[in-house]
């Protein structure tokens, strides 16, 4: 008995063999994240190649401030760094086309855990299944069906003139920043499903807006801990809405398209607006296998759409907005050019709007400074690549960032400062290259942009609407109003921003 006791007594106790265990783990995975790995040759912070814990905090703790981070890591490691324990990114605006080639079809790592909408066709992973889920919804975003769908649009337009004048009659402040995500969100809901909020007639322009800054900020988190979303689904959406109450027109967005979804399953046709087909209706008739039409697949793809056309071209518009009513000269010389086109300040058509040379150079500048996306791009190419000196190794999750390239200086000098001139004449860059190809805010490559022809009909419309009919005065309002102060995915600007408010007059001609 004596000398069982006493081996027993020698044994190290269960939590104590656990931690230990535990402990030669990390060291394990430690050393071989830095010397054995297949990108541990990669200049970039040690740390960085260890964890991704260095990561969140730059995402969760600065909120969204990691991009910046890489930007200081490029000046000093150069213009290839390993981000994460198995990423790298790239800073060469020349590179570009290599990592988001035309006729690659590429894995995109990370974007599924984000937002809790897998099945979408943008955080799609696989090639294959991606290549199949855009085909299906190619032709709801063909100019053709824009064009059928003019006259909702212009239907919005009007309604957010209307209720220009209305702010104009008051004398009250108009908070572009609110009215604009209202007019996205009205024209993507009809567009696509059949009815809308009428966001843009709520006194206070109630939007999806502060739920998709929300939503941007959890993704930070939910890339960490992918187990968030289901967590937070199986929370009732009275707690959720309670617990935070910017989330609430989102869920009830989502609790009736999980309704639609289920009537349009049964063969109803939903719509109660002359659209031609809702987005369910154009998937359901497609060629997809019957996974893809799932009620779940449905509403992942519904929630992906709005995500990806609200506050794109709504940041698109306040950037514009404030710069041209900010810089007399950009006012001027766009409020001739409409005047010289539409004598008639009550009318407004897509066609001429097209033609305008510097309109057209007022939004390329506000989407060079809007970015689209804030967040880095990730593309997993199925062979190696070489980049300068480097062999990056086939399967490697490989990003860039619309930003850095936006404000590369040598491409586009002053790149901080609006310069629409910088567009006309078909500029090209000291060596020769058409200045347009480093346009990227609409992506590139076979995962670009889908609503690119809706985005530019909108910033048409909107813009030509706005500075045909109106004079704008800034109300308090500065540019850090328009820049991007967090990457929450989407580029969100200072925290506590107001937003572009502005007094509202008639142009008078
Ligand atoms: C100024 C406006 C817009 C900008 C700058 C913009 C930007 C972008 C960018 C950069 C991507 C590519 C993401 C990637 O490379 O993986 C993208 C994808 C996408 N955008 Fe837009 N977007 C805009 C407006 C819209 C609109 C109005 C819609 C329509 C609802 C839309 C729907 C989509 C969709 C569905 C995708 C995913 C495409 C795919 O994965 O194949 N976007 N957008």
């Amino acid at each position: 008995m004596e000398s069982v006791d006493n081996r027993k007594g020698s044994m190290p106790s269960l939590p104590i063999l656990c931690v230990a265990a535990y402990c030669s783990y990390v060291v394990g995975l430690v050393f071989y994240r830095l010397y054995l790995h297949p990108l541990a040759r990669f200049p970039g912070p040690k740390i960085a190649a260890v964890t991704s814990w260095y990561e969140a905090y730059f995402e969760i703790v600065l909120k969204g401030q990691y991009s910046r981070q890489i930007s200081k890591l490029h000046d000093q490691y150069g213009p290839i760094i390993r981000v994460t324990p198995n990423e790298l990114h790239i800073r060469d605006p020349r590179f570009y086309d290599e990592v988001y080639g035309k006729n690659l079809h590429l894995e995109k790592e990370g974007w599924d855990k984000r937002f809790g909408c897998a099945g979408g066709v943008l955080p799609t992973v696989k090639a294959e299944h991606h290549k199949r889920r855009r085909a299906a919804l190619a032709p709801l975003f063909s100019r053709r069906s824009i064009l059928d769908f003019i006259h909702i649009i212009y239907r919005h337009i009007d309604t957010l003139s209307l209720r220009m004048q209305e702010f104009e009659a008051r004398k009250e402040p108009l908070n572009l920043s609110h009215a604009f995500p209202a007019l996205t969100g009205d024209i993507i809901m009809d567009y696509f499903f059949g009815f809308n909020y009428a966001q843009l007639k709520h006194p206070e322009f109630e939007s999806f807006h502060d739920a998709f800054i929300k939503i941007g900020g959890t993704g930070h988190i939910a890339t960490q801990f992918p187990l968030i979303y289901p967590i937070m689904n199986s929370i009732p959406d009275k707690i959720t809405a309670w617990l935070e109450p910017a989330a609430e027109p989102l869920l009830k967005f989502r609790r009736d398209q999980w309704d639609l979804i289920g009537r349009t399953l049964r063969g109803e046709d939903v719509k109660n607006n002359d659209a031609k087909k809702t987005i369910f209706q154009e998937i359901l008739s497609s060629k997809l296998p019957p996974e893809d039409k799932s009620h779940q697949r449905l509403a992942d793809e519904a929630q992906i759409v709005v995500g990806g056309g609200v506050e794109t071209t709504a940041f698109t518009l306040s950037i514009a907005s404030f710069h041209i009513i900010n810089t007399p000269r950009i006012y001027e010389r766009l409020h001739k050019e409409l005047v010289d086109a539409f004598p008639n300040r009550a009318n407004l058509e897509l066609y001429p709007l097209e033609k305008m040379p510097y309109l057209k150079a007022i939004i390329m500048e506000a989407l060079r400074l809007s970015y689209g996306l804030s967040a880095r791009n990730p593309r997993t190419h199925k062979t190696i690549i070489r980049y300068k000196d480097w062999v990056i190794p086939a399967n490697t999750c490989i990003s860039m960032t619309i930003p850095e390239l936006s404000h590369d200086e040598s491409i586009f000098p002053s790149s901080h400062t609006f310069i629409p001139e910088r567009w006309l004449d078909n500029p090209t860059t000291s060596d020769g290259i058409p200045l347009d190809r480093f346009m990227v805010s609409f992506g590139r490559g076979t995962r670009s942009c889908l609503g690119v022809n809706l985005a530019w009909t909108e910033l048409y419309l909107t813009l030509g609407m706005m500075f045909r009919r109106y004079r704008f005065e800034l109300h308090e309002a500065d540019v850090s109003d328009v820049e991007l102060g967090h990457d929450f995915f989407i580029p969100v600007t200072r925290l506590g921003s107001k937003g572009v408010r502005v007094f509202v007059s008639s142009s008078g001609d």
